[in-house]
């Protein structure tokens, strides 16, 4: 029997395809630390995020290759991890954030925020590094959602002597909100200029460290806020939030429209349809189109865009929502798993966003 080398190794990986990225996996830099010991092969393939849905079948793929082009009885022992890949070049601002993304939706109560929080924690139990800024000045619900109501951040000086704020970590998440800065029942009333700084101060003078997705829950609308928030901050991408129903979708595509000027030159990474339907504990298989039905999906076929998931409206999310501990949280409900669903779809736009990214396009601004 011919021994087993390396180079057969590589070159039989060198057929697996990461279907997202449309390349091989050696190409790709993906295959690391081949090892052989005899009739056993190992090695580890870096996926390009720990949200990969598609980790099982680049796992299972990589072991028919080495099983039908090196050896047929080898024993085949896979290391799947990753690293988060970023197009982010000239770091100034945020450095240690790879990925930045908005989180829009035209109308107010969508569900952006549930969906938010739910997102980040998704990811976050995926093993990823994740940062929250709730930025919904309107009525920011994060500390509500995140059960940390009557925490405050702490301040502190940073290495170059500049004021730092501390985040709070709650369910895995670096979260700050700017309703950390006043007591829940005092409506806070934020203005143009003031609210454009305060909500710029919010997110690049905190100690954020290493974050691979930095979330932006931004306030409803499309407002000069909105604007002056994504030219200051490097955002890879959006995400917008809406409803079936007409006037969410109508403001939905404003949001949209507004993340494709070209001063802003936002990509969208996709649409999330929540309340796409009602579906009562006691009657689990059956769904109420009560918004309507298909609005998401024809929203994202007109503009070319994909629909990342679709949320049914459950009694539990909004009640994990108002508890702090959102639905996410709770093991093997259909709720956690619509969500971990959806936090792998982002996550995988992410990846192909990185892949694909044309790198001088990137217009990183200075603080
Ligand atoms: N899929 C869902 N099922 C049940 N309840 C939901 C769902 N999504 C959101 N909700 C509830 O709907 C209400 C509005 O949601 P949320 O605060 O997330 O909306 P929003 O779009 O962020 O609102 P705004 O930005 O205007 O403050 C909340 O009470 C939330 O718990």
């Amino acid at each position: 029997m011919e021994p087993i080398t390396k180079e057969a190794v590589l070159k039989a990986l060198s057929y697996v395809e990461e279907p997202d990225l449309g390349k091989d996996l050696v190409t790709l830099n993906m295959i690391e630390d081949v090892q052989i010991d005899g009739r056993r092969v190992s090695f580890t393939v870096v996926l390009t995020t720990p949200a990969c849905p598609l980790k099982q079948l680049i796992h299972d793929a990589c072991e028919r290759a080495i099983h039908t082009m090196v050896d047929k009885d080898a024993e085949v022992v896979i290391v799947m991890t990753s690293r988060v890949t970023t197009m982010r070049q000239n770091r100034d601002l945020l450095p240690g954030v790879k990925n930045i993304i908005a989180i829009a939706s035209g109308k107010g109560g969508v569900g952006k925020s549930t969906v938010t929080a739910n997102l980040a924690i998704a990811l976050a139990k995926t093993g990823a590094k994740v940062g929250l800024v709730d930025a919904d000045i309107s009525g920011p619900s994060m500390p509500l959602m995140f059960g940390v109501m009557n925490e405050r951040p702490h301040v502190f000086q940073g290495p170059d002597g500049k004021n730092l704020i501390q985040p709070i970590i709650a369910h895995g998440v670096k979260l700050m909100s700017i309703g950390f800065l006043a007591p829940s029942e005092s409506a806070i009333v934020w203005r143009g200029p003031m609210a454009s700084s305060a909500l710029k101060q919010f997110i690049t003078e905190v100690d954020w460290g290493e974050l691979d997705y930095l979330l932006l829950d931004m306030p409803p609308g499309t407002s000069d806020i909105h604007l002056t928030m994504v030219q200051t901050v490097p955002v890879t991408g959006s995400l917008i939030v809406t409803t079936p129903q007409k006037v969410a979708l109508a403001d939905a595509e404003k949001g949209l429209q507004m993340f494709r000027l070209p001063q802003i030159n936002v990509p969208v990474l996709g649409i999330v349809e929540n309340m796409a339907w009602f579906t009562p504990a006691e009657l689990p298989g059956n769904k109420y189109f009560i918004f309507g039905e298909g609005g998401g999906v024809a929203l994202a076929e007109k503009h070319q865009v994909p629909l990342l998931g679709q949320i049914p409206l459950v009694q539990t999310i909004r009640e994990n929502g108002d508890l702090g501990t959102p639905a996410i949280l709770q093991e093997n409900t259909p709720a956690a798993a619509v969500f971990a669903q959806l936090a792998e779809e982002l996550a995988r736009q992410v990846s192909i966003r990185n892949a694909v990214a044309p790198k001088t396009n990137i217009v990183e601004m200075k603080s």
